[in-house]
């Protein structure tokens, strides 16, 4: 399984929290987790594994939507600030719409992550 990670500066902190609330089944061997740059980062300092792309203002979000169009990805987490502007909306919407595209699951926030997250382990025992 590969997931997407992705979060706005005011966001990192929650994506780490909420990552770490899961760190049992996220260390498993057939997860992978790939970031945008500076959430990879954060990730990584956190004990994770995780590929790191592009910043997002510098292409990563875009980078994150080509896999998704690839058909690589199974998740997408993309905690968004929605008070905050971003430099690279366009961007942000593309991916979006492209995780809609495909049907790939898309979770914005930390409660649909969270459930999202608690039904895929629920699957795999
Ligand atoms: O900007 C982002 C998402 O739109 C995230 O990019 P970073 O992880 O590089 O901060």
């Amino acid at each position: 399984m590969k997931i997407a990670l992705i979060a706005h500066d005011g966001k990192k902190a929650d994506m780490v929290h909420f990552l770490s609330g899961f760190r049992d089944e996220l260390l498993k061997k057939d997860v992978s987790l790939v970031a945008t740059g500076t959430t990879g980062k954060h990730i990584e300092k956190a004990g994770f594994e995780v590929e790191k792309l592009l910043s997002g203002p510098l292409g990563g979000d875009a980078q994150i939507a080509a896999l998704a169009a690839q058909k690589e990805l199974d998740l997408v987490i993309f905690f968004r600030d929605p008070l905050d502007k971003h430099p690279h909306e366009p961007d942000v919407q593309m991916l979006m719409r492209i995780c809609d595209v495909h049907n790939i699951p898309l979770a914005t926030n930390p409660a649909a992550a969270d459930m999202i997250f608690k039904y895929i382990i629920s699957l795999r025992h």
